[in-house]
């Protein structure tokens, strides 16, 4: 019997599939599909919801029913319970701004690909004991920016981040420009007026620059 070998492509880590991910508060239900097809139409197909609304969840649901073509996550995760939720409403990865061993042990239990959050080297080392090299640095700017993540690189070179908190389209490319950088989170492509207003025209005008910052300023 001939057998064609399987190719096993190892699945993209979530820091290399756009250069920002937006991260997005969502007030009305109404405009989670509306706003997840604006990023789309703009080049960037993810988008993370933070879980700090009440309708977030059935957001995360909305989204992953009629938006097959987003990458779909929940940010703001916090909580044991909120990750079971988050996966449970449909989520695809999972984010959290920082990490307890409590709440590593409920995103892995997912299953889900995530990001925890880390604003120090120790809270760093503490998820890398635990086998999870791809975190996110939060809060970026107050926490040290560009040039803190620059100077623990030496350190933990095997460590990768998407820095998110205060950074802009300005900020994005030094943050972008480092080895250990995958990508960035920003909330800048959602503004709430832009929702409010129903300007999905704006959210796709933002999402479209977004996608086309790299690390060359
Ligand atoms: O909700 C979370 O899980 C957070 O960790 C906070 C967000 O990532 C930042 O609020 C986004 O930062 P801005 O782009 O400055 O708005």
């Amino acid at each position: 019997m001939s057998s064609t070998p399987e190719l096993h492509a190892p699945a993209p880590s979530l820091l290399d599939l756009v250069p920002v991910v937006p991260v997005v508060v969502i007030d009305d239900l109404d405009h989670a599909v509306p706003v997840a097809e604006a990023l789309v139409r703009g080049g960037l197909p993810v988008i993370e919801l933070t879980l700090r609304t009440p309708v977030a969840l059935q957001a995360i649901a909305r989204v992953a029913a009629e938006v097959p073509d987003i990458r779909i996550g929940a940010g703001t995760v916090t909580t044991a319970a909120q990750a079971d939720q988050a996966w449970a409403a449909g989520a695809q990865f999972l984010v959290s701004p920082g990490a307890t061993p409590t709440l590593l042990d409920a995103m892995e239990q997912t299953g889900l690909p995530f990001l925890p959050g880390v604003a120090t080297v120790s809270e760093a080392l503490t998820a890398v004991e635990r086998g999870h090299t791809d975190l996110k640095f939060f809060p970026a700017e107050a926490a040290g920016g560009a040039a803190y993540l620059s100077s623990i690189g030496g350190p933990l070179p095997d460590v990768r981040f998407c820095p998110t908190g205060g950074i802009t389209p300005e900020s994005a490319p030094r943050y972008l420009a480092l080895p250990n950088v995958g990508c960035v989170g920003g909330s800048w492509i959602t503004p709430r007026s832009a929702l409010t207003e129903g300007r999905w025209d704006v959210v796709a005008s933002l999402a479209g620059g977004a996608a086309a910052l790299t690390g060359r300023a």
